[in-house]
């Protein structure tokens, strides 16, 4: 029996595909009232684990249910649960209005209700348009309308700001908020923080498959940790004196290295025992950002934004997860 709760429950759920552990006994609850973000680099296993939530993978163990029960077990499941997967396809040919009324045929819901999710995503002066003039943006919007046409309590959206402009993200951002303020539950997944971090309240951090963050954005903020950012005249020696104390190093892209886990005082003693000179020394707020780089353990290889790319000089361990 559905327990009506609108919560999605995820408890040890695991997937391999062959060798592949795409995830592994991941567990977390998503409740009604909040925006979740489900967030990972490319690759850690989102769209295994929403497919899973929507019962189009078969975990290879674990469980995940929604409302209490499998999403198969659901008797009215475009009423509880409205989901937009990656690489939705609409026939060109087709406007909006009419993709929309297939699809309220479909699932049995009144014809009106076409105009009315095209007004909520804002497509009202795009109905009578081939749905293949569309920008991928509006794309977006009108896989997000398919998903509201059953006026469900849930929403699992895959990667839903991907072509979206600024404009566009932030509408999202309102619409979302918005939607979850109203007592129902969003899972949104992303692989760009960035994108999201004003967007979800509540994050899920994967990586390889793995669970590294469960909980309020805002306990991730508190946790930021400082850097220290310094020149050396002889940085290989430095690094090797900063590792043997138990430090994280790393290199960045303008030469300099960025040390966690301590302060500017004790690299500079440690600089002075090491007879390495230092020409530069900066202390640096982590940004949230950075803390994803770093709880997802370098897996997040490519910055979006074409900066920095940093590599990391494995020092002690950073306490941010076990993904090794
Ligand atoms: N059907 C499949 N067969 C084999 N391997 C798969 C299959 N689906 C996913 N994988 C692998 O499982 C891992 C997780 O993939 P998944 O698509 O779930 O990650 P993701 O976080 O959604 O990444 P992206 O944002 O790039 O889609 C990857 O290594 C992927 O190659």
């Amino acid at each position: 029996m559905q327990d009506g709760s609108g919560r999605i429950t995820v408890q040890d759920l695991s997937k391999n595909f062959g060798p592949v552990h795409a995830v592994q006994n991941l567990g977390f609850t998503v409740h009604p009232g909040s925006v979740t973000g489900f967030l990972g680099p490319n690759g850690a296993g989102k769209t295994t684990t929403l497919r899973m939530i929507l019962g189009l993978v078969t975990p290879s163990s674990g469980t995940a249910a929604i409302n209490g029960v499998p999403f198969g077990q659901l008797p009215n499941p475009a009423s509880v649960v409205g989901a937009v997967l990656e690489a939705q396809s609409f026939h060109p040919s087709r406007t909006a209005r009419n993709h929309l009324r297939c699809y309220a045929t479909a699932m049995g819901v009144p014809d009106e209700q076409a105009d009315r999710v095209l007004d909520l995503v804002g497509l009202t002066s795009a109905a009578d348009r081939k749905a293949g003039t569309f920008s991928l943006g509006m794309h977006q919007r009108l896989a997000l309308a398919t998903a509201l046409l059953g006026d469900p309590q849930v929403l699992v959206l895959d990667e839903p700001a991907n072509g979206l402009d600024p404009e566009g993200i932030a509408w999202l951002r309102n619409f979302l908020r918005t939607f979850a303020a109203s007592g129902r539950t969003v899972l949104v997944s992303s692989h760009l923080l960035r994108e999201m971090e004003h967007t979800v309240d509540q994050a899920v951090i994967i990586s390889r498959g793995e669970c590294v963050y469960n909980g309020h954005l805002d306990d991730l903020r508190a946790q930021q940790r400082s850097r220290v950012l310094v020149q050396a005249a002889d940085p290989s020696a430095l690094v090797t004196k900063l590792q043997g104390a138990g430090l994280q190093v790393e290199h960045l892209a303008d030469g300099r290295l960025g040390i966690t886990g301590s302060d500017s005082r004790t690299v500079a003693d440690l600089a002075l025992e090491a007879g390495v000179a230092l020409y530069e020394m900066q202390d640096e707020k982590v940004d949230l950002e950075q803390l994803f780089f770093q709880l997802t353990n370098g897996q997040y290889a490519s910055r979006p934004d074409g900066g920095p790319q940093e590599t990391a000089v494995r020092g002690a361990e950073t306490g941010s997860g076990g993904n090794d």
